[in-house]
């Protein structure tokens, strides 16, 4: 089987590798000459077979993804299939599988999990998207997906939406287990009776209830650098948190630990915080309580 696949980034190139390795032939497209296989998008369709082509997708979610999909829209014929696989918002796929119908294009949408370790250790996938489309994409599926049972690392989740939807909510479950193991962490560090911080951690990943590849992972960083005294303690988010937020509210559903997680990253881009300031000075107005001046560090 060969089909196309637009971006190769970090996790692009990656999957390239994957699914060549997993016998299917690639063509892959990225506006970076070094990593491309073709010129041009057109190139790329013009390279497979028409009307049963397949197009992965995989560039940055938003904009880039929306100019991607309605460049192929324009490109591709009656019977290829566009198979989105960004880490996009649920509700963008409903206007991408539109824009492709309206050409008799058919559309998936697939939440990719793995970071870059997906190349080694197979991809986690889900799909939305029309049952008979996710059967003719199935061999693409199980390239890179992890090995063993195809229900242990890949599931058509529902129709389109439900791909990215699922995504979604791992993602917001991602937050609330790195969110819960730092905090393990630094209440670990926070008194001198524990003296092996990094070996309990790593004491925990077998055999414990709480062992898990997140944990393998920081178990990981802090044996390359115990302290983590290298990296400061400034957290990104790139939506998926925001979203699941969102949807919670959406549906009334509670989700203190995802909530609190998304506003701790929030936290830690703040030299200071605006509202503890306000905290104390309203301690200050009321009680006559002591404040500190300005850049005055704990004793
Ligand atoms: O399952 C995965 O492989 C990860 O969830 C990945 O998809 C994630 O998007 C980013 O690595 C970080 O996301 P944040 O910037 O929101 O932390």
């Amino acid at each position: 089987m060969r089909i196309g696949l637009v971006g190769l980034g970090k996790m692009g190139a990656n999957m390239r590798t994957r699914l060549r390795a997993g016998g299917i032939d690639v063509v892959g497209y990225d506006r970076n000459p070094e990593v491309t296989d073709v010129g041009s998008l057109a190139e790329l369709v013009d390279a497979l077979p028409a009307g049963e082509r397949f197009v992965w997708v995989m560039v940055p979610a938003g904009d880039i993804t929306h100019g991607v999909v309605s460049a192929l829209a324009g490109l591709l014929a009656p019977g290829d299939t566009v198979i989105e696989g960004g880490n996009s918002h649920y509700q963008d796929d409903a206007r991408h599988a539109q824009a492709l119908a309206e050409h008799g294009i058919g559309y998936l949408d697939v939440g990719v999990s793995g970071g870059v370790w997906g190349l080694e250790n197979g991809y986690g996938l889900m799909v939305g998207g029309d049952a008979a489309l996710v059967e003719r994409a199935l061999p693409v599926f199980d390239a890179l997906r992890p090995e063993g049972p195809r229900d242990e690392g890949f599931v058509h989740a529902g129709a389109v939406g439900a791909g990215h939807y699922a995504k979604m909510v791992h993602n917001g479950i991602e937050y609330g287990l790195m969110q819960a193991y730092a905090e393990g962490f630094e209440l670990l560090e926070a008194k001198d009776i524990v003296t092996d911080v990094p070996g309990t951690l790593k004491a925990w990943s077998r055999g414990t209830v709480v062992r898990s590849w997140l944990l393998d992972l920081l178990v990981k960083a802090l044996e390359e650098d115990p302290s983590l005294d290298e990296i400061s303690d400034w957290v990104e988010d790139s939506g998926e948190g925001r979203w699941t937020v969102d949807e919670a509210i959406d549906s009334a559903v509670p989700l203190p630990v995802i909530s609190a997680a998304l506003f701790a990253r929030f936290s830690s881009r703040q030299g200071a915080s605006p509202a503890m300031k306000a905290v104390a000075a309203l301690r200050h107005q009321f009680g006559g309580h002591a404040v500190r001046p300005a850049g005055q560090s704990p004793e």
